[in-house]
């Protein structure tokens, strides 16, 4: 006999290979009753028609709903197009020579509303319109709005790292927006031929390029499509504005150097500053220009007496008062051994990297050097300011483009080095370091991280690709008292080698008083001069002492009394 039990077991087996096949009922916040629904044939019909997709639609690049998205640094992961986003669902043809988005689904279309609110923000490119677009009153109008929105785009970048940075922050917005603007990463270029009078079939070439890296450049798809000369409709003329500029960044983009240096301003040859040349014969016309420009007629002393030493190649210790002219007296020497170099535009090393104690001080000294470098034949985007509070990715990006001058902070510079190898042997590799301010480098707070990053950069510097085994050193500070560079204590020589030591230290040219020469022995074992520095004191203690007069004040017994009285 079949026990009830074993009857149940086949009724349920029964029922399962009936429901075998069906789909899963979704399970929802409502109860749901076990006994299945029946649908009548009215209804199923319904949920059928609904389920047919639609028929393929034909519409142009305009109708679709596009969405920006932002270009990551790195573009290993990213699957955007041109900064746009893919949209789902579309698939692109060519008839009759142009585009064609083909749409299976309705909420992939803007509506008439939609489209006309979107023809006002046109994103950033060189993107060809079509006349009937776009007139040209809505071309400015839109370029206008989307510089505002770049604004607001990186203000809220930066806000998000810090806010109290706001002057250093305006300065790397300038350099990055110079450098957005020379490397704005995708382009669209339409190259059309001229259409031929006899109403002939034209070619149209489409290349999609990459600025950035000419490799892409090979592995972008060429269309070619055939176009009646009535299909090819006149291009809008683009603002004028900026154009030149374009260009040319676009020509050193491409490291199209030759065209690039046709394009560029000639230094005036005949700029006539005979008391710069005079005591410094070697400086170039773009210097010159630069100096002209600015107002700078004659050099200050420290400027005079340190540019012929640097320009050299001999290291430098510099002794003058804040507001001297100390950074040209550095930023000169840096500047004419980049032009020198040439080759800029393939060369990832720096010509220098400038050490400052502050932001402040950092951000100050790279608008000064910007002021004489925009006459030169360097690029703009040649000076890379590299301090804390602000973005370490966009400085990242910044040092992508081979800036010449580096200006740091040494927080945020043993952050970067410490971080990438490639960033550390390419900054170990600079022609030039120069100590700003070294009495405040040198003290607490930044000994320690300097004290790294020399240990990092000796490391790191490829000797047997340089010319020279150690970079050149330019330091500079109003003083040069023990207690300021205290810290220096630490790296005393034995007493053994002192003798020895303070021979060396004698040797140091025009040194001073002793304490000045005990400082400069220490500075000398810290930073491991490449050769026997040149001292050049421009305020020197018998400068001060001559201005001291000698006056007889005549007193009474009894003021005189109290004078002496200890
Ligand atoms: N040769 C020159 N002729 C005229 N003005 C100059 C010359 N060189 C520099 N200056 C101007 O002098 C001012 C001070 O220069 P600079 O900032 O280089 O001094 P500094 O010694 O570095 O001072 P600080 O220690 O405050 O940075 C700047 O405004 C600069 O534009």
């Amino acid at each position: 006999m079949v026990s009830v039990a074993k009857k149940l077991v086949l009724q349920k087996q029964k029922e399962l290979k009936k429901t075998k096949g069906k789909k899963p009922i979704k399970k929802t916040g409502k109860s749901v009753s076990s006994k299945p629904k029946t649908i009548s044939n009215s209804k199923a019909a319904k949920i059928v028609k609904k389920q047919t997709p639609t028929a393929p639609k034909y519409v142009t690049s305009e109708k679709l709903s596009w969405k920006a998205v932002d270009i990551p640094d790195t573009l290993d992961d990213y699957e955007g197009f041109c900064g746009l986003e893919e949209i789902e669902g579309v698939d692109v043809k060519i008839v009759n020579g142009r585009a064609q988005f083909i749409v299976k689904s309705d909420d992939k279309v803007r509506s008439q509303e939609e489209i006309k609110s979107v023809k006002t923000s046109i994103p950033e490119g060189d993107f060809e319109l079509d006349e009937e677009d776009v007139n040209e009153d809505e071309l400015k109008k839109s370029e206008e709005d989307h510089e505002e929105g770049d604004e607001d785009e990186d203000n809220k970048e930066d806000g998000e790292e810090e806010d109290k940075e706001v002057e250093q922050g305006e300065e790397n917005e300038e350099n990055e927006k110079a450098n957005n603007e020379k490397l704005s990463s995708e382009k669209m270029k339409i190259i059309e031929k001229e259409p031929s009078k006899n109403k002939k079939k034209t070619k149209t070439v489409t290349t999609l390029t990459s600025r950035n890296n000419a490799d892409d450049e090979q592995d972008v798809p060429t269309i070619e499509t055939e176009q009646t000369p009535e299909e090819i409709k006149p291009k809008v003329q683009k603002p004028k504005q900026n154009i030149k500029k374009l260009q040319e960044d676009e020509l050193l983009a491409n490291g199209d150097a030759f065209t690039a240096a046709q394009e560029l301003e000639l230094p005036d040859d005949n700029i006539n500053l005979p008391k710069w040349t005079k005591p410094i014969p070697q400086l170039s016309a773009f210097t010159l220009t630069g100096l002209s420009k600015l107002g700078f007629n004659k050099p200050t002393e420290i400027q005079k007496k340190t540019i012929p030493v640097a320009l050299e190649g001999t290291d430098v210790i510099g002794k003058a008062i804040t507001g001297s002219g100390k950074t040209l007296a550095y930023g000169i020497p840096i500047m004419e051994k980049a032009i020198s170099t040439g080759n800029w535009e393939t060369q990832d090393t720096p010509t220098g990297i400038i050490f400052a104690p502050t932001r402040e001080l950092a951000s100050q000294v790279s608008k000064h050097l910007q002021q004489l470098i925009k006459y030169s034949s360097l690029p703009t985007n040649s000076i890379v300011t590299l301090t804390g509070g602000l973005s370490i990715q966009k400085q990242e990006r910044l040092l992508g483009y081979n800036p010449r001058i580096i200006i740091a902070t040494p927080g945020r510079f043993l952050e970067l080095i410490e971080k990438s190898t490639d960033t550390a042997t390419k900054f170990a590799s600079t022609d030039i370091v120069v100590f700003d301010e070294a009495d405040r480098l040198l003290q607490d707070g930044h000994f320690e991280e300097l004290d790294k990053i020399l240990e990092l950069l000796n490391n790191y510097r490829p000797k047997e690709k340089l010319q020279s085994k150690k970079w050149q050193s330019l330091v500079f500070s109003a003083t040069f008292s023990k207690d300021l560079f205290g810290k220096l204590d630490s790296t005393k020589p034995k007493p053994e080698a002192k003798n020895n030591k303070k021979r060396k230290a004698n040797e140091v040219e025009e040194s001073g008083d002793a304490e000045t020469a005990e400082v400069l022995q220490m500075l000398g074992k810290k930073l491991r001069f490449r050769s026997k520095p040149s001292f050049i004191d421009v305020n020197p203690t018998d400068v001060v002492a001559d201005k001291i007069i000698e006056a007889m004040i005549p007193c009474g017994n009894q003021e005189r009394d109290l004078m002496f009285k200890d």
